[in-house]
């Protein structure tokens, strides 16, 4: 089912790179950009008219109401609730040690200069709703900005055909702690963020992962508004050593191909024999799982078992591939974790599979997809704040530096700086 190749042929390997270059269809960038441009002229009939349109419902009024949460909740079961609960507190147990604080730096002459860490006022969270409902993804949204002190968090999601919103979608909002949802999704939904309309406000930024509409509409508003990351189809990367148990592995690749026909799923290994053995184990496996279909073309597409001769050396195509997770099967695999420079997030030892991590072990699974752990860090308490500077000389420490900023002002040929400082001293 996996495409096998040899690290040293490095034609082969060159693939593995390129193929998940995946560039959008010009065709999807104009259809975002028409669609953006009519949200920032006609706003909320906008909304209603692409609503329509591609979720084929008419809703008089997009925001959700108490009495729709109040009916959402009554159908999720409290079990349900409180395994939510439990999710909430080992996410927000991880994140609040990423809470940072602002330094002042105090000098001679009351000179004093610092630097503030403050939360985002208002942000925007979208939640996709189209093909599956992610209520962990609320969560993992959500939970940080909280954290983060973030004034007002507002959410956007498309309605399902009878215009409601999946009722567990709305529970996890609920025990996050969102402000308002809004009933609307796609390209419109982010345009109506970045822009504001009559019903939904303007936000600071906008984070969560979405289709290709989506994402595209991120990247084109992205300056008027911040943006998270472009968060593409999922990937895992299993490193396995001799002694990984083949059912495991195989059931790990599945995890994150059931996810998408363009998710990515690759196996790096030392051992020949594990290859075949986890080859047997996904034919066994994928028989007894529901979304086989989307599972045997995500392999077909992103599927690959590379042979390493070393566990370093798998670590090294690890690195070239940067995934968004990787799991380290292998014996001691803290030790390697040094050695590890690209990846969104890291999976360590036999019994660590990658779904503790989308649901329940507390770190974020809002991760860089596409190569793009090599620069962007998983979504974090970090991510819903900004820093500020702050300066103050004294008359005194003026008088005494001041002929220094007056050289350097004419250096730059900008008189008018030389004389604010001129005019003090
Ligand atoms: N990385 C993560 O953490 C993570 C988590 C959850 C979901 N995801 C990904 O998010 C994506 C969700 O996609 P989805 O489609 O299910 O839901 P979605 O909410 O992103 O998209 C649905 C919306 O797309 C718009 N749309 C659909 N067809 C269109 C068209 N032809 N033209 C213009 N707009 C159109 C509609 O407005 C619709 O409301 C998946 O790729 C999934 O893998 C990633
Ligand atoms: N693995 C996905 C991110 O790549 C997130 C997710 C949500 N639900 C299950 N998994
Ligand atoms: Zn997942």
């Amino acid at each position: 089912m996996l495409k096998k190749i040899n690290y040293g042929d490095k034609e082969a390997f060159a693939k593995v790179l390129e193929d998940r270059n995946v560039s959008v269809d010009p065709k999807i960038t104009m259809t975002v950009l028409e669609i953006l441009q009519k949200v920032k002229e006609e706003k909320d009939d906008a909304l209603s008219f692409y609503t329509s349109k591609f979720d084929g419902v008419v809703i008089e009024d997009i925001l959700v109401t108490q009495e729709e949460m109040d009916k959402a909740m009554s159908l999720v079961d409290d079990e349900f609730i409180s395994i939510l609960e439990d999710a909430k507190r080992n996410i927000e147990l991880y994140h609040k040690k990423q809470l940072k604080e602002g330094y002042e730096i105090v000098e001679a002459d009351d000179v004093y200069l610092g630097q503030r860490v403050l939360p985002l006022q208002r942000v925007g969270i979208y939640v996709p709703g189209g093909s599956a409902a992610y209520p962990s993804t609320v969560l993992m949204d959500v939970i940080p900005a909280k954290i983060a002190n973030v004034d007002e968090i507002i959410m956007v999601t498309p309605p399902q055909k009878d215009g409601s919103v999946n009722p567990f979608i709305l529970a996890s909002a609920k025990v996050a702690g969102v402000d308002k949802i809004y009933k609307v999704g796609g390209a419109q939904a982010i345009g109506a963020l970045a822009y504001g309309t009559q019903t939904i406000p303007k936000v600071d930024k906008v984070v969560g992962p979405g289709n290709v509409y989506v994402a595209e509409a991120k990247k084109l508003v992205y300056g008027q508004v911040d943006i998270d990351m472009i968060a593409g189809p999922s990937e895992i990367l299993v490193i396995a050593d001799k002694d990984a148990n083949p059912s495991f592995v195989a059931a790990d690749l599945m995890s994150q191909a059931e996810h998408d026909t363009m998710a990515s799923s690759i196996l790096v290994t030392t051992s020949e024999q594990l290859v075949e053995e986890v080859e047997k184990e996904l034919e066994k496996q994928i028989q007894e799982l529901s979304r086989t279909s989307i599972m045997e073309q995500s392999f077909a597409n992103y599927g690959y078992v590379i042979v390493a001769s070393t566990i370093e050396e798998a670590i090294e195509i690890s690195n070239e591939i940067a995934p968004e997770h990787l799991e380290l099967m292998v014996k001691n695999p803290k030790d390697y974790l040094p050695l590890v420079r690209n990846a969104g997030s890291v999976f360590l030892g036999y019994y660590t599979c990658e779904s503790i991590g989308d649901y329940f072990g507390g770190t974020n699974h809002v991760l860089p997809t596409n190569g793009t752990a090599r620069f962007y860090s998983p979504l974090g308490v970090d991510s819903f704040m900004k820093k500020s500077s702050y300066l103050h000389w004294s008359k005194e420490a003026l008088q005494k530096e001041g002929a220094k900023i007056i050289r350097f002002a004419k250096q730059e040929g900008l008189d008018a700086h030389a004389n604010a400082v001129r005019v003090r001293i």
